[in-house]
C-alpha cells in the first residue's frame, strides 16, 4: 500500500508554523504566499493544493490517494522552472490559492459542481507549468520549437496543458484514476478551456463577454443561479482564473511590489535576449528605458482594473475589498511615478546648470 504523505503534503521543519498560517489564512485574500514558499521548504504548490483538496474534501469525493496527489503535484512543481523570477511554482500556488478564495464568494455558492471546482483548482495549479520565462511573441519571433509545434497559436498555454496531462500518465500520478470516463472527459475539456483562456491575447474578448453577462444578469434581477449552459458557466470559470492570474496588483501592497520586481526582472531578461538577437525589444522589457511605476499604472488602468471592475459587479458585493485594494495600489504607483519624474527633472536641471557654469 502506498505510504501516507506528511500532514501538509510536504516534509518541512516548519510544519507547525505552516499549518497555523493555513488555518488562519488559506481562505483569505492576501495570504503571504512567499512565506508559504519558505515554510514549505520551497514546495508552495504541493502544500497549497494538498491543503485546498483536504479543505474541500476532494480526496474522498474523488477517491484520490494522498500519495498519488503528492506524487502528481510534486511532478508538476518540479516542471515549474525555479530560476524564472516570476513564472515559477510560487506564482502557480498564488493563482491557485487566489481562485480558491474567489470560489468562496457568497454569490457563487451552489453555482459550481464539485467537478467544476476540481477542474478550476487543477487548471490554476498547472496553468503555467514548464513556462520558459519568455512570452508567446518571443517564441514566435525566434521560431522556437514550441511555436512550430503549436503553429503560433497560444503556444505557451497549449504547452502548459500538454505537459500537465502527460504527467498524469506517470506511475502513481493519476489523480483522475477513480473518476468515471465522462467525468474525466469533462474535466479535461474544462481545464483546457480555462488554461487557454489565460493567454493575454484572449483578454479583450473574454472581458467583453463578461461585461455582457453582467448586463444580462442585472436585467435578470441579480441572481447567478440561472447558469444552465456550459458556455456561460465556463465563461465565468475562465474569467475567474484570468482574474487570479491578474491579481498581483489587487493584493496587499507588500505582496504586489514583490510580484512587480519579479515580473519586471523576467521581462528585462527577455529584453536582454531580444537585444542580443537583434530583435525589437518588447513593451516593458528594456531595463534601460522602462518606467516600472508607469507600466504598473497603465497595466492597471488598461487591463487589470477593467477586468476586476466587471468581476466585482458580477459577484457583488463579495469582491469590493479586492477592487478597493487595487485602486489604492494604483494610486500608490501613480504617486511614486510622479515623484520619480520630479526627481529626474530636478537632476536634469542641476546637470544643465553645472554644464552652463563649466
Ligand atoms: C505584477 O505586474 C505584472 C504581472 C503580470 C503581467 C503580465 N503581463 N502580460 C502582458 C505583457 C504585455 N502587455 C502589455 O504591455 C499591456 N500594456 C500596455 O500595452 C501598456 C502598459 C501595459 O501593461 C499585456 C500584459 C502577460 O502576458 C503576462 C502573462 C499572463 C498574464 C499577465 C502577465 C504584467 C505585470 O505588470 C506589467
Ligand atoms: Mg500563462
Ligand atoms: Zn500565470
Amino acid at each position: 500500500e502506498a505510504p501516507i504523505p506528511p500532514r501538509l503534503g510536504v516534509e518541512t521543519p516548519h510544519a507547525d508554523e505552516l499549518s497555523v498560517l493555513f488555518n488562519e489564512s488559506l481562505d483569505k485574500w492576501g495570504i503571504d504566499i512567499f512565506r508559504v514558499d519558505q515554510l514549505s521548504n520551497q514546495h508552495p504548490l504541493v502544500t497549497v493544493v494538498f491543503s485546498i483538496f483536504e479543505k474541500r474534501d476532494f480526496l474522498s469525493k474523488f477517491r484520490i490517494h494522498p500519495s498519488t496527489l503528492v506524487n502528481y503535484f510534486t511532478g508538476i512543481e518540479e516542471h515549474y522552472k525555479k530560476d524564472n523570477p516570476y513564472h515559477n511554482a510560487v506564482h502557480a500556488a498564488d493563482v491557485t490559492q487566489s481562485t480558491h478564495v474567489l470560489l468562496n464568494a457568497a454569490s457563487l455558492v451552489n453555482v459550481f459542481s464539485d467537478l467544476e471546482i476540481l477542474a478550476s483548482i487543477f487548471a490554476c495549479a498547472i496553468h503555467d507549468v514548464n513556462h520558459p520565462g519568455v512570452t508567446n511573441q518571443f517564441l514566435i519571433n525566434t521560431e522556437n520549437e514550441l511555436a512550430i509545434m503549436y503553429n503560433d497559436m497560444s503556444v505557451l498555454e497549449n504547452h502548459h496543458c500538454a505537459v500537465a496531462f502527460k504527467l498524469l500518465q506517470e506511475p502513481n500520478c493519476n489523480i483522475l484514476k477513480h473518476l468515471d470516463d465522462s467525468q474525466r472527459k469533462q474535466l479535461r475539456k474544462m481545464v483546457i478551456d480555462m488554461v487557454l483562456a489565460t493567454d493575454m491575447s484572449k483578454h479583450m474578448s473574454l472581458l467583453a463577454d463578461l461585461k455582457t453577462m453582467v448586463e444580462t444578469k442585472k436585467v435578470a434581477g441579480g441572481c447567478l443561479l440561472k447558469l444552465d449552459n456550459y458556455s456561460e458557466k465556463m465563461q465565468i470559470m475562465q474569467n475567474m482564473v484570468h482574474c487570479a492570474d491578474l491579481s498581483n496588483p489587487a493584493k496587499p501592497l507588500p505582496l504586489s511590489t514583490q510580484w512587480v520586481t519579479r515580473v519586471m526582472e523576467e521581462f528585462f531578461n527577455q529584453g536582454d535576449r531580444e537585444k542580443a538577437l537583434g530583435l525589437p525589444v518588447s513593451p516593458m522589457c528594456c531595463r534601460e528605458t522602462a518606467n516600472i511605476e508607469k507600466s504598473q499604472v497603465s497595466f492597471i488602468d488598461f487591463i487589470v482594473h477593467p477586468l476586476w471592475e466587471a468581476w466585482t459587479e458580477l459577484v457583488h458585493p463579495d469582491a469590493e475589498h479586492i477592487l478597493s485594494t487595487l485602486e489604492q495600489n494604483r494610486d500608490h504607483y501613480s504617486e511614486l511615478s510622479a515623484t520619480r519624474e520630479a526627481e529626474e527633472q530636478q537632476q536634469q536641471q542641476q546637470q544643465q546648470q553645472q554644464k552652463q557654469q563649466a
